[in-house]
């Protein structure tokens, strides 16, 4: 679960958000809607521990997590939470599947080779594994964005934009993957976006 009391950021005196509490649990889907500028990415990356609040609490899993230091709540987010990005970030240089095995060397666990290939099967595509991202779709690569943020069986997961930029059959298809996963891992899923078309497929959600 993950739940969130008065949080608050600034990035400058005239730049500054209060965002809304609310709590998700396990095996549950959140969304989170705003229009552009109402500080969805910047609610989200303070969710991620990639922004440190000015005030409020984060909870994980009944742990408070917004205290940790810098060191600690990368440990933390490398182990518990996967990030599906507005933009995927790979590392170009990599085939799809060590880009997915790079998260299990940042947690600090394992390669899981067959989780990967599990995953890529159970995403549609199983037949990239060996290509380089560059040479993927952009559908192609949102989805492998995905595996890479279950790769960990992550607590929480957080997508920024998962489907704004697909068509109708492609967003229906990509929010029901993540919904199947989050489900498949008992983690929550907290989604970020301003694509109305959501609000059909996920009852549980807030507005900025
Ligand atoms: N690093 C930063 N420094 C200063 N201002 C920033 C920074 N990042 C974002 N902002 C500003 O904070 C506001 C919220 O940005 P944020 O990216 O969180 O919005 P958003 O709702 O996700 O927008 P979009 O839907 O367009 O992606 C915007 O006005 C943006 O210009």
């Amino acid at each position: 679960m993950i739940a969130t009391q008065n949080l608050s950021f600034a990035y400058a005196t005239d730049k500054q958000f209060t965002f809304p509490d609310f709590s998700c649990a396990d095996r549950e889907t959140m969304l989170i809607l705003g229009k552009s500028g109402k500080g969805k990415t910047t609610f989200l990356h303070l969710m991620a521990l990639l922004l440190k609040p000015t005030g409020g609490k984060i909870q994980i899993n009944n742990q408070e997590i917004s205290e940790l230091s810098v060191s600690a709540a990368a440990d933390f987010r490398a182990k518990n939470v996967g990030i599906v990005y507005q933009k995927p970030h790979f590392v170009h240089a990599l085939s799809v599947l060590d880009n997915l095995l790079l998260s299990n060397y940042l947690a600090g666990k394992n390669q899981a080779k067959d989780k990967a290939k599990h995953l890529a099967e159970s995403l549609g595509f199983a037949e990239h594994l060996s290509k380089k991202t560059t040479q993927l779709s952009q559908g192609e690569q949102q989805r492998v964005s995905i595996a890479r943020a279950l790769m960990n069986s992550p607590s929480v997961i957080l997508a920024d934009e998962p489907t704004s930029s697909l068509d109708d059959d492609n967003c229906l298809k990509v929010i029901e993957l993540l919904k199947k996963q989050t489900q498949e891992i008992g983690a929550s899923l907290v989604v970020v976006t301003h694509d109305q078309r959501l609000k059909d497929v996920v009852e549980k959600r807030i507005e900025l």
